[in-house]
């Protein structure tokens, strides 16, 4: 228990953070998985950017695949494989995610992910201001952390810069951004080594699983 509670709270219009919603238990069998993702068909790989330049994180996708800067249901960039589909069980949890976060048990009903970006945060790694808008739907983005705690920066949908706030993410803590923020800009501009929870089963850096409605009919 942290020794300061650290209340849920709405950050943003639509951008909620709920904190410890994973139990140390499921964040182990969340870590397990990503582990079990990551050695493929489609290995987890830093991707590349229009600009020559690779991502600092590492990723991997599930229900389709996603590069800088579009979905595709093969992975080009990445060997050629196919990505794996979203399980019935993280689906699940994502229903169970949107329902929590904005107390609204239809919305959670509602809610069918069909992508799944797994990001890994090495001591270095950052990511930039940028907008999840490549989904053809407003459904919202559920985001949940595993590890060490990072700096999450949280924005607005119309420019890269102020205003923002940053928020501590924790191991097991579950943000949701849909609504008037869904298309908001967000970032990751530092994590925190060796401080997560050894209970989280992730020994060092980051894991985020982002869970996302792409809006696309057909199925990768
Ligand atoms: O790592 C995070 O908390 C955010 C990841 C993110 O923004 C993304 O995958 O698009
Ligand atoms: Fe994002």
């Amino acid at each position: 228990m942290a020794l300061i509670p650290r209340p849920r709270r709405t950050v943003a219009p639509g951008a909620v953070l709920v904190p410890n919603w994973l139990d140390p238990d499921r964040q182990r069998m969340l870590v397990a998985a990503c582990r079990e993702w990551a050695r493929g068909p489609v290995p987890m790989r830093a991707a590349r950017l229009p600009t020559g330049h690779s991502m600092s994180v590492k990723t991997v996708c599930l229900g389709w695949h996603w590069q800088p800067y579009r979905y595709s249901r093969v992975a080009f960039d990445a060997g050629g494989g196919r990505v794996l589909p979203v399980p019935q069980w993280l689906a699940q949890l994502g229903k169970r995610a949107v329902a929590d976060a904005y107390d609204d048990l239809q919305a959670g009903n509602a809610y069918q992910p069909d992508a799944a970006l797994i990001n890994f945060y090495d001591d270095a790694a950052r990511m930039g201001m940028h907008r999840d808008q490549e989904e053809r739907s407003a459904a919202p983005v559920v985001s949940l952390s595993i590890g060490d705690k990072c700096t999450f920066r949280f924005g607005n949908p119309e420019t890269r810069g102020r205003p923002y706030s940053d928020v501590e993410l924790c191991s097991g803590d579950l943000f949701v951004f849909g609504g008037p923020s869904r298309f908001a800009y967000h970032g990751v501009p530092k994590v925190f080594p060796r401080t997560a929870n050894p209970e989280c089963g992730l020994p060092s850096g980051r894991l985020n699983i982002t869970l996302r409605v792409t809006g696309f009919e057909d199925q990768p």
